[in-house]
């Protein structure tokens, strides 16, 4: 269709959970760093945010998970994701397709936009540098295609242009496609 019109394809491809293999890499460090804590398998993670579904486990773990990808070399030591690092290079290379690589920074931005970088340098070399988009509200990015694995993509922009793929992850792949995610759970009711 894009082609008929003349058009190029431009394709937004998201990075922790799509090309670099963010949840292996937080529990491998987690584990590590705190071996004597419960931790969650990664088949039996649910909801996006890692932080919320440990606070859920215990309180206080909500910020130990935290502290794991806000340390030096969390974001750079990132695995990428079996496939993804080639699936991601031969699309650019498609005719008439643009690829860029979009992604949220964490707020703590100490190391995290830097090694973003650095790792897209590592694994697909220096050209691809210009084709990064840090952003916290990818809704604001104009594109036609958004792959993520991030269920609900909201931001200050109602109707983004791009249609979104949903990656497969760990923590969506129990959500029924196209549906939007389930609310979460009440609190727990603690017996005496
Ligand atoms: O519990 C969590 C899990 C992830 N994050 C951070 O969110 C972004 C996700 O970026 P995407 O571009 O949507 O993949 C990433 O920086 C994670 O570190 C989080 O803050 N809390
Ligand atoms: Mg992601």
């Amino acid at each position: 269709m894009h082609a008929s019109r003349g058009k190029r394809l431009r394709v937004l491809v998201d990075m922790d959970g799509v090309i670099a293999d963010f949840e292996g890499g937080f529990l491998k460090k987690y584990r590590a760093k705190y071996p004597n804590e419960p931790y969650i398998h990664l088949q039996d993670r649910r909801g996006f945010w890692v932080s919320t579904q440990y606070g859920q486990l215990r309180s206080d773990l909500c910020e130990k998970a935290m502290s794991i990808w806000e340390s030096k070399n969390f974001f750079l030591e990132l695995d990428p994701i079996p496939g993804a690092v080639e699936a991601v290079k031969e699309m650019s290379e498609m005719e008439n397709t643009d690829v860029f690589i979009c992604t949220s920074p964490i707020k703590h931005y100490s190391h995290c936009p830097y090694e973003k970088y650095a790792w897209i340098e590592k694994h697909f070399g220096h050209e691809f540098l210009e084709q990064i988009i840090l952003t916290r509200d990818k809704t604001v990015v104009s594109g036609d295609l958004l792959i993520d694995d991030k269920p609900d993509i909201q931001g200050v922009e109602p109707n983004p242009t791009w249609e979104h793929v949903l990656f497969l992850a760990c923590h969506n792949q129990h959500l029924p496609p196209d549906c939007p995610p389930p609310p979460p759970p009440p609190p727990a009711v603690l017996g005496p």
